[in-house]
């Protein structure tokens, strides 16, 4: 890969390579872009094949984030980090002290959260370095962890979507192939099972799998079943790229919407699904509640105010389905243009000097 070939085509930023022998720390910060605010979003532990791998994961959730923040109507720009290693396995206190050290040296350009591999206890220890991290404990007044509010903006824009391709927003009686059952899918699935509608679940963590079998009545599937299977909507909740040439002639869903990043492999399979008729929600704009709720920490947090501006999800999901429709577009363009477009209107507004400029940060 070459790497400021690569952050030239998608303007990146800022790409930073955190290295602490002692505690084993890999870890690779990608700043996307910062014209909304300082770049927020989490922090993945994963077991990359290779460290390629691992930044290109980087750059592509760290645009996702400039771009969910950005649709969610946040003053955030967008930034991502991986940390490469086994989160069962390898993680220690002085990982995350380093790690933190680490985000403080960057003097706010960048705030952390959690994501895959990482825990509200992880990002106290890095709040330990730095107070440029959000989704720390309730006991220091903050949001705790996101993922059930995260879950909550899925449940709320999967029937913005079911509205879409079923003319009614009622999930009840509707079958929902959920793939990945982890921290957001159960939530989810707690949600979608109150509402009356009937569950297929997979997972690579069978404990995971029985507890939805046993808590929400699921029908659990093998994990490559689930793209097949007969339903009305499609929740992909595990890693990114699980739509792609080989899963869309698998798909019988109407609908797909789920908390994952990156869905698409590639921008052609939005295209795909736009010709098949198939109403795909883009993931950033549907999966933004946990960093709605973590960003509302910046304001000293809030938690009806935050829950109020993740209720927004719904609204931001019909829009998206509007512009597509408008424009004759694939929805995942249409999410694009919608972030892209309050991105430049902000960048042009901004080019006027401000002595001392106000700063989001200034208000914590
Ligand atoms: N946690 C949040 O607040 C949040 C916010 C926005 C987006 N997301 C995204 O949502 C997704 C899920 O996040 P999470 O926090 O629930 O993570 P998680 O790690 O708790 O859950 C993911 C689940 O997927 C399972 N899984 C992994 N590979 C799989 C496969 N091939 N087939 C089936 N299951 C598989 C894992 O075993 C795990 O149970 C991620 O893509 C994450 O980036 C999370
Ligand atoms: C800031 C975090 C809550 C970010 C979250 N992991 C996401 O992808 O949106």
């Amino acid at each position: 890969m070459e790497i400021f070939k690569y952050m030239s085509k998608y303007d990146y930023e800022q790409l930073v390579m955190c290295h602490d022998e002692a505690s084993g720390l890999k870890a690779i910060i990608a700043i996307h872009d910062t014209t909304l605010g300082p770049a927020l979003g989490g922090t993945r532990m994963w077991t990359y094949g290779s460290e390629e791998e691992a930044i290109e994961d980087a750059l592509r959730l760290a645009k996702g984030m400039t771009y969910k923040n950005a649709a969610a109507g946040l003053n955030l720009g967008g930034g991502k980090t991986v940390i490469i290693g086994n989160p069962r396995e390898d993680k220690n206190e002085s990982m995350f002290r380093a790690f933190g050290r680490y985000i403080q040296g960057l003097n706010g350009r960048y705030i952390t959260a959690e994501d895959v591999g990482t825990t509200v206890q992880d990002m106290d220890v890095i709040h330990e370095e730095t107070d440029y991290v959000t989704g720390i404990s309730p006991a220091f007044g903050s949001s705790g962890n996101p993922s059930p509010v995260t879950a909550y903006g899925v449940y709320r824009g999967m029937k913005a979507a079911a509205k879409e391709g079923f003319g009614s927003d009622s999930l009840e009686g509707k079958t929902i192939a959920v793939q990945g059952v982890g921290n957001v899918a159960y939530h989810l699935c707690r949600h979608l099972h109150e509402e009356g509608a009937h569950l297929i679940v997979t997972d690579i963590n069978e404990e995971a799998v029985q507890k939805a079998v046993d808590e929400f009545g699921a029908q659990a599937v093998g994990i490559n079943e689930i793209y097949s299977v007969d339903c009305d909507i499609y929740a992909p909740c595990a890693l990114g790229a699980t739509i792609n040439d080989e899963t869309i002639p698998q798909i019988k869903a109407k609908v797909i919407a789920g908390a994952a990043n990156n869905q698409l492999k590639e921008t052609k399979h939005g295209d795909i699904l736009h010709e098949k008729g198939v109403v795909y929600t883009p993931d950033y704009v549907i999966n933004a509640g946990g960093v709605i709720n973590v960003a509302d920490e910046l304001n000293g947090y809030n938690k009806d105010r935050a829950m109020k501006r993740v209720e927004t999800i719904y609204d931001n999901v019909t829009r998206v389905f509007e512009i597509a429709r408008r424009d004759h577009i694939p929805t995942y363009k249409a999410a694009d243009r919608m972030a892209e477009e309050r991105i430049e209107s902000m960048r042009k507004s901004r080019s006027q000097f401000l002595q001392n400029g106000h700063h989001i940060l200034s208000r914590r």
